[in-house]
């Protein structure tokens, strides 16, 4: 008998074990709307343009494989800052962000959750309800305590704005509240500006930190700057914040595994740098990741440094970013106007235009989800997310057909 007979079974992953049971389905009907991973209209996986353009340039220039430093390569590092808050930002400007490379949008996190666990003892981390699948695994691992700030409304099928507020209010100072930056997962309901400003008033107020996952900048609505105003209004006000980033979607490099973390400081005293906080908290992320995973792979940021430093691919990059987003508005157009003229019911599926970025949260419940692959071969998280990225135009209609009989 074997010693690790005792090893229990692990159970599948919510998101990513929706990908395997496709792959294992042969019936060639099978929609995977599992995994938050663009497709074309074809539905094949897609690598960028400029990806390729600039690997091309890497590969010329024979650059070597030698170990980056813990926190990174720099010229990803000045440019994922730049990129997040805009280049001419005052933080950037003050130096008051401290940027480490991380093993994408999960490894980033997964730092910042190692970061809180050694020098924030007794912290919990407020999180949405619902939430994307793994932020409670990466919490629980890193022995963060959570707990859970109300956030999707079913009878509005909106954002229960007053319950947010009211859970972010009742936390303990110096609590983390974690917050979607856009095109929130999985709901694809995010804040008003106006919504934003009062999430900002109160955690300034009970003196809460917040903290990012941005996962989809430049993806959700197309434009890099809009999808970062949540972020740079927190920052604007001079509050201290946390910011996971990943390049998974928008840049296309999800194995790529290409993300950062970044620590906004209040006061960044340039002159003292051994005792400024800044320094004190990038020396701590080291200290974490190197007996993490020592240090981050080189591939992709190279590719983000290059398609970011040269204006040409950087226009580029900007263009297929709004043909990426443009594609999943269509497809929420298409199917929204499927579902309202074959559903006799007379549901209102407005919702489905309302929400934003690669999700779309149908309100299905497990069982109806259930019918949803059983059935009709449609894979889906059992949260009642569908991803639209993918879904193509001419599947629409089969889509809609599937909704339909899943919710009577
Ligand atoms: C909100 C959010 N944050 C972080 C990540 C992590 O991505 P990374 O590749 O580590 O940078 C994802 C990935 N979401 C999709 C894929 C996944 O679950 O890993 C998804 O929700 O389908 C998110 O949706």
């Amino acid at each position: 008998t074997s010693r690790f007979e005792g090893v229990p079974m692990a159970p599948a992953d919510p998101i990513l074990g929706v990908s395997e049971a496709f792959k294992a389905d042969t019936n060639d009907l099978k929609l995977n709307l599992g995994v938050g991973a663009y497709r074309t209209e074809e539905l094949h996986p897609y690598v960028l343009e400029v990806v390729k353009k600039a690997e091309n340039l890497m590969l010329e220039r024979g650059e070597n494989k030698e170990y980056l430093p813990i926190e990174g390569l720099a010229a990803f590092n000045k440019a994922t800052a730049e990129l997040l808050f805009g280049a001419d930002n005052p933080v950037i400007k003050e130096q008051r962000v401290a940027t480490v490379q991380g093993l994408s949008g999960t490894g980033s996190l997964r730092l910042a959750a190692a970061l809180i666990e050694r020098y924030f003892p007794g912290a919990k981390v407020l999180i949405s309800a619902p939430t994307w699948g793994n932020h409670k695994n990466i919490f629980n691992d890193a022995r963060v305590p959570w707990s859970e700030y109300r956030y999707y409304d079913p009878k509005t099928v909106g954002l229960d704005f007053e319950g947010m507020i009211a859970d972010i209010e009742a936390a303990p100072e110096g609590s983390f509240v974690l917050l979607h930056g856009c095109a929130h997962n999985p709901t694809g309901i995010d804040p008003t500006p106006e919504q934003w400003e009062k999430i900002a008033d109160v955690i300034q107020e009970k003196n809460l930190i917040p903290f990012f996952d941005v996962a989809y900048q430049g993806f959700a609505s197309g434009s890099l700057d809009a999808d970062a105003s949540s972020v740079r209004l927190f920052a604007a006000r001079g509050m201290e914040v946390l910011i996971a980033q990943s390049y998974s979607k928008n840049l296309g490099l999800y194995s790529e595994r290409i993300g950062a973390m970044n620590v906004v400081c209040s006061s960044a005293d340039a002159a003292a740098r051994q005792s400024d906080p800044l320094t004190l908290v990038k020396s701590q992320l080291k200290r974490i990741a190197r007996p993490m995973y020592s240090n981050p792979p080189i591939h992709g940021a190279r590719i983000v440094a290059n398609v970011v430093g040269d204006p040409t691919l950087f226009n580029e990059w900007k263009a297929e970013m709004e043909m990426m987003a443009g594609r999943i508005k269509n497809v929420r157009q298409k199917l929204y106007d499927s579902l309202s003229s074959k559903d006799k019911s007379g549901k209102d599926w407005s919702f489905v235009l309302k929400q934003i970025g690669m999700f779309s949260f149908t309100g299905l419940n497990k069982a109806q989800s259930d019918n949803m692959t059983d059935k009709w071969h449609v894979y889906m998280t059992k949260d009642g997310r569908i991803s639209l990225a993918g879904l193509s135009l001419a599947k629409c209609e089969y889509l809609a057909d599937a909704i339909i009989d899943s919710y009577h």
